[in-house]
This record gives structure tokens, sequence and C-alpha cells, in this order.
């Protein structure tokens, strides 16, 4: 059995398609955000790959995204575990403003270091730094293991608590981690040596 892992941030939502801070808010998948779920899918059952287990959030967008892929995957009702700990990155007061509009209010190299720097939590919510401290320890307790016993492990999660998850997998610094964005819908496949060290990465994009 080879031990793999798949990332997948989840469909488009109401509020990416409406550009507005998400964070720990529950919006549902847009219809676009549900055709890319569908996708998602496809591509990974098009590699002729079966989870063995998935884990999600607790937010309804990763658990409709992990459904919809197990659904193509013909596996409705596998064992999926929702956890809290891979929720997106709280953003505290910033949740439910628009982006543009923050820009406006609090200035473009504000927002932005909000946004992308590593250490710097917006007001009342948390940093990638602090997201990373919740992701990591449950990712090393719960779902290493699994992947190491050999299963294939789905993923379904945010762009912000997946990146503090690669940054870990692939050993990135704080500086490199934020730099990299990560598209909705767009599976990642991690083939893991028994070291736990990556012995292939497929992004299955379009
Ligand atoms: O929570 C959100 O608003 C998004 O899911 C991610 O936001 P970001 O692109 O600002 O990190």
């Amino acid at each position: 059995m080879t031990a793999t892992l798949v990332l997948c941030r989840h469909g488009q939502s109401d509020w990416n398609l409406k550009n507005l801070f998400t964070g720990w808010r529950d919006p549902g998948l847009t219809e676009k955000g549900v055709a890319e779920a569908h996708e998602a899918g496809r591509r990974l059952k098009a590699l002729g790959l079966k989870a063995d287990i998935a884990f999600t959030s607790v937010l309804s967008r990763a658990q409709h995204t992990t459904k919809i892929i197990l659904g193509e995957l013909g596996q409705d009702g596998l064992e999926t575990i929702c956890d809290q700990a891979l929720n997106e990155r709280d953003y505290g007061d910033l949740s439910g403003l628009n982006k543009d509009e923050a820009r406006v209010k609090f200035g473009e190299e504000q927002v932005h270091i909000w946004r992308r720097s590593y250490d710097v939590p917006p007001p009342g919510g948390e940093s990638l730094k602090d997201t990373a401290a919740r992701v990591l320890p449950y990712y090393i307790h719960r779902i290493q293991p699994q992947v190491m016993a050999g299963k294939t492990v789905l993923v379904g999660a945010h762009g912000n608590s997946l990146r503090a998850l690669i940054m870990a997998l692939e050993g990135l610094t704080g500086e490199e981690i934020v730099k990299r964005e990560l598209d909705t819908g767009v599976p990642i496949v991690y083939r893991l040596n028994p070291d736990t060290t990556i012995a292939s990465k497929q992004e299955l994009k379009g």
C-alpha cells in the first residue's frame, strides 16, 4: 500500500464570490463551487484513487466539497471525521467585511499584512502561525498515523488551514508559504515515503 495524502481546498463559496473575509463564518458553496468539487472528484477518480478515510473541518463549504468528491469516487458514506482543528484561519473582526472595502478603510498595505504575513493576526483573529499551531498537532496525531499506515487519506479543508499543513509537509518557511496561493477545488496528491518525507506531489489542475 502507498501512503497517500490528498489535500483539497473547498470549492468557491458564496463569500469567495462576494469577496468577503470568511474565516469561521459558514457560507455554502456557489454553483461554481459545487462544479469545482465534482471536477476535483473526477480528477481523483481518473487517477484510480480510492480514499480509505476522509477528514474535514466543521464548516459546511469544506464538508460539502468532501462529500461531493467522495460521491464522484463512488464512496458515499465513507468514514469522514470533522474537526474544528481543520477550520479556516479565524479572521476575527474582519469576518464579513468586503476585502476591497477593507483596503479602502485600513489601507492596502495593512490588509496585505493581515492576509499574507505569517505571524501578524488580524484584529481579534488568528495569524497563519496561530492556525498552524492547531492544524499541525491535529495532523501529527490524527491524520499522519493513518497515512503512514498505508492508507489513502482525503483532507477537505481551507486555504489557510491547508497552507499551514503544506508548510510542514514541504518544509517551507513562513515567508515561503504566504506566497503560495491555493485554488478552490484543486486537489494536491502527495505520496509519502516511510520516513514521512514527500516521494511525489501532483497538483490536479485543469
Ligand atoms: O477566509 C477567507 O476569507 C478565505 O477563505 C481565505 O482568505 P485569504 O485569501 O484572505 O487568505
